[in-house]
């Protein structure tokens, strides 16, 4: 464990990888480096793995090791990133995904509801969209459809409405004026949780976190090699039902490709049924393992 990340559900990631020694791997959100320093020591010396992450503070986990390269880039441009460092085919690909514990217990990133700081909520810190943009500029329609259906937000409308009208005069520039403007929308006794629903929704749009997730998957395939791994650990219900629908038809929504003699048309064959979870004893330890989705696919 370091105190950037402590890393879930590791000896299950391992066993979803299923490691050759001498295969290329890509780990597409490094962070603390835990699932990448573990898969290091599975691999041997022809062994390669590849890591991914947007966020330029995770570089300083960097790891010294001549089979280890670090690709400071969005997992959306997996293939040509891959392609690039001539490690196509790669014979598995783990994503971690979300936010890691450093990005949330960094004051001034304000991604957690702890600190008062800046709106700011962006994993790649080069990026312009920020959740200030996001609150003071996007129309109700759209706050409404983000905090609707990224944050599941039961009252979304009148939350937007009561956003759009407070900007009018003041702008919304900090974690604390955003709670103070919306004060009135959340609901007593719950107060936590739902402006952990509010950040969540501003979060998931800043990053433009399922449009990402969604091209990655896309390009898993044409990646790794027949037989190669994928998995995937999610942490919120939208993020697990993608990577789920993706593995079971090859697509994100609607049914399965047929093929003339009936055969379904999908890259991916699910190694375990459901997805797995952290244990109770995991669990006890590490509170981020609690909504932890682990799912694990084989390519055709
Ligand atoms: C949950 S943490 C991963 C923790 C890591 N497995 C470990 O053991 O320390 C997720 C990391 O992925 C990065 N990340 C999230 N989405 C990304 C994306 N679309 N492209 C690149 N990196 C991303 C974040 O910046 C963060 O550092």
């Amino acid at each position: 464990m370091t105190d950037y990340h402590n890393p879930v559900m590791l000896q299950e990631c391992m066993e979803g990888l299923n490691i050759k020694p001498d295969g290329t791997y890509v780990d597409v959100t490094f962070g603390g480096g835990g699932h990448s320093r573990e898969i290091l020591k599975h691999l041997g010396k022809n062994g390669r793995l590849l890591a991914f992450d947007q966020d330029a503070d995770a570089q300083r986990n960097m790891i010294e090791d001549e089979r280890f390269e670090f690709v400071d880039q969005n997992f959306r441009y997996l293939k040509n990133f891959c392609r690039l460092h001539g490690a196509i085919p790669v014979s598995g690909i783990l994503a971690d995904l979300g936010v890691s514990s450093h990005q949330f217990d960094e004051a001034d990133r304000g991604f957690s509801i702890r600190f008062d700081a800046e709106l700011d909520m962006r994993m790649n810190q080069a990026a312009e969209l920020t959740a200030k943009i996001v609150v003071n500029t996007y129309s109700e329609a759209d706050l409404h459809r983000i905090f609707g259906v990224y944050g599941e937000i039961q009252n979304a409308k009148s939350l937007s409405h009561t956003i759009v009208t407070a900007r009018l005069n003041v702008p919304i520039n900090t974690v604390a004026d955003l709670k103070n403007v919306i004060s009135d929308r959340i609901p007593r006794g719950k107060e936590n949780k739902y402006l952990a629903q509010v950040f969540q929704a501003l979060r998931i749009e800043v990053n433009q976190e399922l449009e990402a997730l969604k091209e990655f998957l896309a390009q898993t395939a044409e990646v790794l090699e027949p037989g190669g791994r994928l998995v995937v650990m999610s942490y919120h219900s939208l993020e697990d039902r993608l990577v789920k629908n993706f593995i079971a038809k090859g697509k994100f929504s609607g049914e399965v490709e047929k093929d003339f003699f009936g055969n379904d048309q999908k890259p991916f064959d699910a190694v375990s049924r459901g997805a797995i979870t952290a244990t109770d004893e995991e669990i006890k330890n590490n509170n981020r393992a609690r909504s932890a989705k682990l799912r694990v696919a084989v390519k055709k």
